[in-house]
């Protein structure tokens, strides 16, 4: 907004004030006649009293404008910020400006005579509207810009301070390395958390997102929320017809009459209470299906992220956004609509009629509604803190307790129980100690709501008795008013969530539903984020010959981006022909195949497969040319059978029984007394390290792949197994590409070729023989160094020569 713009508007909205307010003054007499003298004796301060002179509103005007003409001296001085957090005395200000106008009309009624003056509904609708939008005007108008200067600079100093993480650059002092380090994991840690608050979407837009997550199942909330109507409407007409039927009886006195009335009430209430049932079931029926859909939506997006994507986040993290966040969107929101729905009714319901039976009441029923607005929009903002504080502390115990399961053989053997313990009971308690403010929060929040009830009930018994008393307000129409009372009470006190429409009347904070806004803001990051590599943009299917080049690949991983792994590497890799990769630990060799494995894609280069860069290929099909034996395999819990067979949709057992048999398997599987049946553990853990390993070997060449990429497949091995599955591979090379990175040198010498990768370069390249002739190669000199050591190890163990690099 323009600071012209705003000076204006802040320039009508104080003629406009002094204006009406002045005006207002001159209709104080009977009929709509403008008096300039009426105006003059409203300033007669001799004779002022509280309950004819409207000189209350002129203090209130004045009033208003020192405290406007207080925050723009404020914000020329530049304390904005300031300002802003004093923003809750202007709210308080403003409630109590329109709580003394409200008073003041009560007072004015109590002459009996000066209803009439047409100048009293202006003061007091002036001044409640122009008290009630000041604190408005100064947020939307004087302290718009600030607020968008804030935000500038928050995202700034966020973007610099991400840069500085992304460099890997210390703090200008250069802080401790164990303190660097936490800051690192805990960026790590909330690396959905941080992405998704720099891609957070509007309120609106992130509502909407809900909405049409929920919305799938619109038959089942349409029924639902179609009984709800029904069953408002009854709710409605309820105490009307029940005071209007007691008090006809009671006038007829009339025992018939009074059966007939209980007769109709039993049927309205009997149709509340079958509508309710049915609405309950459409309501869980919907928000069951939409849990479930939900569900299966994220675990979908999560599966089709990137790798780079899991490096960044913890799974017990993702697992908590499957279990938790998910649930909580299909549970809460509709509910607060429903409860919305039904409070807005029994408002906008009741209060026509309690304004009917007595206006003088409802006004001073309703006064302390903008107390209960204004505490329920600052309980709100608290609240969503609070909710997306409690899911992360959620989060990170889940993750504790998901990485220690699976880590608990590693945990036994360097006895940190007690450490994991610690540790989780740290995280637990993070947790807990939010989870109580938010409860105490809560409860206060009840307690408060619970106080103003009581407040108006007693204004109610004692000014509607008052009314009554005067023959101002029937007797029955006090009863009826009793009853809508009670009835709106018990609607709105269904929970503090209820006050929800208060914020969506008033508000643009929505603060009450931020509960499920915090877990839904993740939820919806992570159904909404596009992968940076989508393995699912390949559509080429061609016929693999198995020639795998690498043209000046050069890559950083996500999570360090401005330390390259790989260095402008080029390497052609001929089909049929087993090439080596050897080098320092560290060096990039792995990295290569999982570029080749398309975990990763590379900042520049191209990786090209018989010609085709590989992320044109179609996701399947490539995956059924290349395979992959990792150095740590992972098994699934199921079968020895299902973990050969994964992935194949139509493999038989003689597929099974074929590349067990080169894999090895066969020979320990048929020990077993269940055979293939039998079941892997969770991680493979019911099996050894060397039988884990043949089944991987078995699950790769079940695919019949051109190429074979054994990343340390054997490092497990014994030497008897080895030489075995050793025998195995040489046999399916034939036909066959295979990149194997390994340490030994047994492996390594029978290469085609042998790739030196150094520091994210080929350094060297040639058969074990051409290698060893460069005596200041590194490969002759590791070689050279690892015979000298198996010498010692042949004298100590005399067993089969086993030549580690490393
Ligand atoms: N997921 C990852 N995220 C960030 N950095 C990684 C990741 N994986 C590996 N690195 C880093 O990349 C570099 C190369 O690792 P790589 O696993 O390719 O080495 P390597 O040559 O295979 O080592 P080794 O022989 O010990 O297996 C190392 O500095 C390593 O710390």
């Amino acid at each position: 907004m323009r600071p012209l713009f705003r000076k204006l508007l802040m320039l009508i909205h104080f003629v406009l004030d002094v204006s009406i307010t002045i005006c207002s003054l001159g209709f104080y007499s009977p009929g709509w006649h403008f008096n300039l003298d009426d105006i003059f004796k409203a300033f007669h301060f001799a004779h002022y009293s509280y309950w004819t002179s409207p000189l209350d509103y002129v203090v209130l005007c004045l009033l208003r404008q020192v405290s406007l003409l207080i925050a723009i001296i404020i914000i020329r001085r530049g304390k904005s910020k300031k300002l802003r957090s004093w923003m809750l005395i202007y709210d308080i200000l403003g409630i109590l400006g329109y709580m003394v106008a409200v008073v003041k009309l009560l007072a004015f009624d109590e002459t009996g005579t000066m209803m009439s003056y047409p100048g009293i509904y202006m003061s007091t609708g002036s001044a409640v509207f122009l008290t009630f939008s000041l604190p408005f005007a100064i947020r939307y108008t004087l302290l718009i810009k600030e607020t968008e200067e804030v935000g500038y600079e928050r995202l700034q100093s966020e973007s610099r301070e991400n840069t500085n993480v992304e460099n890997g650059s210390t703090p200008a002092n250069g802080t401790a390395s164990a303190s660097e380090s936490n800051t690192e994991n805990k960026e790590e840690d909330d690396a959905v958390t941080k992405e998704e608050k720099e891609k957070r979407l509007p309120l609106s837009k992130h509502l909407w997102q809900i909405m049409k997550l929920c919305g799938k199942q619109w038959k089942w909330f349409t029924a639902a929320y179609s009984l709800l109507l029904i069953d408002c409407i009854l709710n409605l007409v309820e105490p009307a017809l029940y005071s209007q039927m007691m008090s006809t009886a009671i006038q007829m006195k009339s025992f018939d009459v009074l059966k007939r009335a209980c007769l109709i009430l039993a049927i309205v209430q009997f149709s509340e209470a079958t509508c309710n049932t049915v609405r309950y079931i459409c309501m869980q029926y919907a928000e069951r299906l939409t849990a479930r859909n939900i569900r299966v939506g994220l675990f979908k997006a999560i599966l089709h992220q990137d790798i780079s994507f899991f490096d960044e986040n913890k799974t017990g993290q993702l697992m908590s956004r499957i279990t938790h966040d998910s649930e909580s969107i299909s549970n809460s929101l509709p509910v607060y609509i429903e409860t919305t729905t039904n409070n807005l009714f029994m408002l906008f319901g009741s209060a026509p009629i309690m304004f009917y039976c007595s206006w003088q009441l409802s006004v001073s029923t309703f006064i302390t509604f903008p107390i209960t607005l204004l505490m329920t929009k600052y309980y709100g903002l608290i609240v969503e803190k609070l909710s997306e504080k409690e899911n992360d502390a959620t989060a990170v115990s889940n993750e504790t307790v998901e990485e220690v399961l699976s880590a608990i053989r590693t945990v036994r053997s360097f006895a940190a129980e007690k450490m994991e313990y610690m540790r989780y009971t740290r995280n637990t308690d993070a947790w807990f100690k939010i989870s109580i403010k938010s409860v105490v929060l809560g409860t206060f929040y009840n307690y408060f709501w619970a106080t103003m009830w009581n407040i108006e009930d007693v204004v109610v018994y004692l000014y509607g008795g008052y009314l009554t008393l005067q023959g101002r307000m029937a007797p029955e129409s006090l009863l009826t008013y009793v009853f809508y009372h009670w009835r709106l009470h018990a609607a709105l006190n269904v929970s503090y969530f209820s006050l929800v429409f208060l914020q969506l009347a008033f508000s643009s904070l929505f603060s009450d539903v931020m509960k499920t806004i915090g877990s839904s803001r993740k939820v919806i990051h992570i159904m909404n984020r596009i992968p940076e590599l989508d393995y699912e943009v390949g559509t080429e299917t061609p016929e693999v010959v198995g020639n795998i080049i690498f043209e000046d690949v050069e890559f950083a991983y996500p999570t360090r981006k401005t330390a390259n792994v790989l260095n402008g590497i080029n390497l052609s890799i001929e089909p049929g022909k087993t090439v080596a990769l050897v080098g320092p630990s560290g060096n990039g060799k792995s990295t290569l195949v999982s570029l080749i494995q398309q975990f990763y894609s590379p900042q520049s280069g191209r990786i090209l497969l018989d010609g085709t860069p590989i992320q044109q290929i179609d996701h399947h099909h490539y995956h059924t040319k290349i395979a992959l034996v990792a150095q740590e395999p992972t098994l699934f819990s199921g079968t020895i059978r299902e973990n050969i067979l994964y992935g194949i949709e139509d493999g038989t057992d003689d597929d099974m029984m074929r590349v067990s048999e080169m894999a090895n398997v066969h020979e320990f599987v048929s020990k077993m007394e269940k055979g293939y049946d039998t079941k892997c553990g969770e991680k493979g853990v019911q099996m050894s390290g060397g039988q884990k390993q043949r089944i991987a070997i078995a699950r790769a060449l079940i695919r019949n792949p051109r190429v074979l990429i054994l990343d340390e497949a054997t490092s497990a091995l014994d030497a008897e197994s080895e030489s075995m599955v050793q025998e195995a591979l040489n046999r399916c090379a034939k036909e066959r590409t295979v990149l194997v990175i390994a340490h030994r040198l047994s492996t390594v010498r029978s290469a085609d070729r042998i790739a030196v990768i150094e520091k994210g370069n080929v350094t060297e390249m040639g058969n074990h023989d051409d290698l060893m002739k460069n005596q200041d190669g590194l490969y002759y000199k590791l070689v050279h160094k690892q015979l000298n050591s198996l010498g010692t190890k042949k004298d100590e163990e005399d067993e089969k020569p086993i030549v580690d690099f490393f």
